[in-house]
Parts: C-alpha cells; sequence; structure tokens
C-alpha cells in the first residue's frame, strides 16, 4: 500500500494531526484535532472524507503529549482508515516547531539537529516544549518514521534589520541570539498562496496585512509576497494579547509586580526552565486574567457577561488596531487584502464588524451578511467587503497550520 504523512500541530490549547497521501500534490487523508487543552474536557473533532464526528473526551488529556498519543491510538485502530492501520504506513511525520532560531528551512531530524532544537528551547521553553517532546516521542517509539520539523520563525527571514533588531547592546544581543523572530510563519505561507491564487496575483506582487488570530495572536505586513515585520517577537509573548499572555507591556512593568520576577518559576521542571515572570506573562495575563476565561467565544459576544468581558474585547481591538494602522503605513497604503484567520478570526463576526467599522478612514468596509454568514466548511478563502473591488479587500482565510 503507499505510504502516508502525518503532520503534527501542537498548540498551546490544541493538538492537530493531518495524515496525507505521499504524493505531489499531497491529499488529505483524514485529519483529526483534540481542542480544550486547557479549559476541560477536551475535544475530538474528526474528518474522514464526507465523514465527521465531534465528541467530548472522558479520558483526562492534560498535555499535548498525552492529546498526541490518544489522537494516534484513535487513528490506527479506526477500522474506516485503512490507509493508517500502523506506524508501518507512515513514510514522514511532519511537525510544526514554533521556534526555529537561524533555521531558515526545515529541517529532518538527527541526534545532531534535535540536540541543537534541544539547546534552542531556552529562548523559547513554552512553546518548543510540547513540539519537541512529540518529536522525542516519534523518535522513540516510531525510529523508523523519518520526522521532519517545519519552524513558524522561518518565514520571517525575510524581515529587515532595522525591524528584526532591538536597540540594546549588539554584543549581547548577537551573542546570545536577541532578535525579533516572529511566529505563525506556516499559517502566514499557506495564507499568502491561498489569497494570492484567490485575488489571481503573483506572490511576489501580493502585499497583505494578515491576522492570525486564535489563543495566540499575531499580525503581519507581507510586501511583495514576502513577511516585512509582524507583531510577535523574540517569544510568542510580544505584540498582541493571547488567552493568556499579556501581550507587549513595559518591559519594567513586571518587577514593579513581583520581587521574584527572576526566580525559576514553580511550574519549571527539570528539564524546562521558566521564569516566574515568562510564567505570569505567558500563563497567567491575557483574557484569562481579565475574565476567568481562555475561550474568546465567551467575550466576543454582543451583550458580555460582565464589564471585565467588554474590556477585554475592548483592549484586543485596541491593540490590533494600532498594528494595522502602523502595518498600512509601513507598506505605503498598498494593501491588497486585510485578512483574518485562526480560531477568533474565522469565526467571530463580531469582532471582524467591530474592527473594520473603525478601520473606515483606509477605505476598508464589509459587507454585513457576507461577515455574518463567514466561510463555509470547504471554503479556504472569502471575500467579506463591500464595494466596487476598489481599495484592499477584507478576506477571511480558514488557515491550515499543518506543516
Ligand atoms: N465563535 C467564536 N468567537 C470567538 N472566538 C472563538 C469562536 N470560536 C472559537 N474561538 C476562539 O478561538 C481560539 C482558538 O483558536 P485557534 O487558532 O484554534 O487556537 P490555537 O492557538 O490553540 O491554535 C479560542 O480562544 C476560541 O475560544
Ligand atoms: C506561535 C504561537 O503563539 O502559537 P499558538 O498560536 O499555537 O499558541
Ligand atoms: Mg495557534
Amino acid at each position: 500500500m503507499p505510504k502516508s504523512i502525518l503532520a503534527v500541530n501542537a498548540g498551546s490549547s490544541s493538538v492537530k494531526i493531518t495524515f496525507y497521501t505521499f504524493e505531489n500534490p499531497p491529499r488529505t487523508i483524514a485529519d483529526a484535532v483534540v481542542s480544550g487543552i486547557t479549559a476541560p474536557p477536551p475535544k475530538l473533532k474528526y474528518r474522514q472524507g464526507d465523514k465527521k464526528h465531534k465528541e467530548e473526551i472522558k479520558e483526562k488529556l492534560s498535555t499535548p503529549q498525552d492529546a498526541f498519543k490518544y489522537l494516534l491510538q484513535r487513528c490506527f485502530s479506526d477500522p474506516d482508515l485503512s490507509e493508517v492501520a500502523s506506524v508501518d504506513d507512515l513514510e514522514y511525520i511532519c511537525h510544526r516547531v514554533v521556534h526555529g532560531g537561524d533555521y531558515r528551512e526545515a529541517v529532518e531530524i538527527n541526534d545532531e539537529t534535535f540536540d541543537h532544537l534541544k539547546a534552542l528551547e531556552d529562548l523559547a521553553p513554552l512553546h518548543n516544549f510540547s513540539a519537541l517532546e512529540i518529536v522525542r516521542l516519534c523518535k522513540v517509539e516510531l525510529p523508523k518514521v523519518t520526522s521532519i520539523t517545519f519552524f513558524d520563525s522561518a518565514f520571517h527571514k525575510t524581515i529587515p534589520e532595522a525591524i528584526r533588531t532591538y536597540p540594546i547592546n549588539q554584543k549581547i544581543a548577537k551573542a546570545n541570539g536577541l532578535r525579533k523572530y516572529g511566529f505563525h510563519g506556516i499559517s502566514y505561507s499557506f495564507i499568502l498562496r491561498s489569497v494570492a491564487q484567490f485575488l489571481d496575483k503573483p506572490i511576489e506582487k501580493t502585499n497583505l496585512i494578515v491576522m492570525h488570530i486564535g489563543s495566540g495572536a499575531s499580525i503581519c505586513a507581507i510586501k511583495n509576497g514576502e513577511s516585512m515585520d509582524t507583531s510577535m517577537g523574540l517569544t510568542p509573548l510580544a505584540g498582541l494579547p493571547g488567552a493568556t499572555r499579556s501581550g507587549s507591556i513595559d518591559p519594567s512593568l513586571v518587577f514593579h509586580y513581583t520581587n521574584e520576577a527572576g526566580k525559576l518559576s514553580p511550574a519549571s521542571t527539570t528539564e524546562m526552565h521558566i521564569s516566574t515572570a515568562e510564567e505570569i506573562l505567558n500563563k497567567q495575563s491575557g483574557w484569562k486574567a481579565l475574565t476567568g476565561t481562555t475561550d474568546f467565544a465567551e467575550i466576543a459576544v454582543e451583550n458580555p457577561p460582565s464589564k471585565e468581558h467588554q474590556l477585554a474585547f475592548d483592549i484586543f481591538i485596541d491593540r490590533i488596531l494600532g498594528y494595522i494602522g502602523s502595518y498600512y503605513v509601513k507598506l505605503n497604503g498598498e494593501v491588497d487584502g486585510v485578512v483574518f484567520s485562526g480560531g477568533i478570526g474565522e469565526k467571530s463576526a463580531l469582532l471582524r464588524r467591530t474592527l473594520i467599522h473603525k478601520c473606515q478612514c483606509l477605505g476598508l468596509a464589509i459587507d454585513d451578511a457576507a461577515n455574518d454568514k463567514g466561510p463555509g466548511d470547504e471554503e479556504t478563502v472569502k471575500d467579506i467587503s463591500k464595494g466596487s473591488g476598489k481599495g484592499p479587500r477584507v478576506l477571511v482565510c480558514q488557515t491550515n497550520e499543518q506543516p
């Protein structure tokens, strides 16, 4: 039987896997996702051709590794999924790894590259740890299958020096790799390809402002088909707030918040070192700190249940607006499209409407009916703009972060 490719994406609140045929172009065989790992009970969604299935998971799955094992087990034991009945049916496993440091392209995992990625973990412990644990699990439990890691940061290798450099001592910056890397790049490159095709423009002539807004949220300015700026930085903490992340704040704030900022947080393990400051700003901030929920669907509602919910919504809108304005200017007003993607961007008509109404001065407008309807299941890109077709299009893109 022909072999398959397994793609894995361990996000902050979900693990998604997709099986593809090993051919060019690959065809999707099945995909499955466990979501709600940080807001139990976890939920399973499964799709194979026309067959769709949703359920609440009874088992306790508290880590992405648990979720990955659960997903693999489910798929291998599904009698309808005869193409992938066991490990022997897999040719490659492609892993999404958030932080690739100076790697500009994908790499095959061997002892040397794995060790290099482990060393990088200090820069992004909260984001690389889960994915690398899954890479390690595959190395040990599925040793015959080649693992390839694809990096979120690689798409942003084109960001110019003046944008990627922090104004700090450059000797220290270079020695410690302290610069803007940027993330969500697998998603941005999928969106760029899909939107350029939708607009019938060559990729290298396409200029976009793209929002990838989910539990982790970022925004990217794409000029002539290349990333020119993005809101995340050295780590995914910078820029927009998220489910549990503060986003950009005054860096001094953390020393006023606690005098233990530099100490190791209790969440650290022998393998993963996180400072108390990183723990607070990455895990105890964002919507969760403001409202108690990590689920933006409870916040983005017409009549929010509390004024804190309204405040969380208003803060998010304010921060996104700041970047749209800045990127519009950096792109010299030559913008083909403003694109919404990620769990919130794809599903919240209210957020899209609120935001675009505040961007009228840039010539952006949406068709309320098209916006309320959102994209259909099989629709990768949907145009929700109003008007003659002049000025930037407002689009929703159902992104695919599977490497
Ligand atoms: N209808 C909705 N309105 C607003 N937010 C939503 C809606 N549906 C899902 N979301 C939010 O999308 C986020 C998850 O986005 P996703 O991109 O899948 O996350 P991750 O960063 O884990 O990959 C969650 O905060 C979820 O609450
Ligand atoms: C880079 C990042 O923030 O990823 P996620 O959205 O999966 O948390
Ligand atoms: Mg995500």
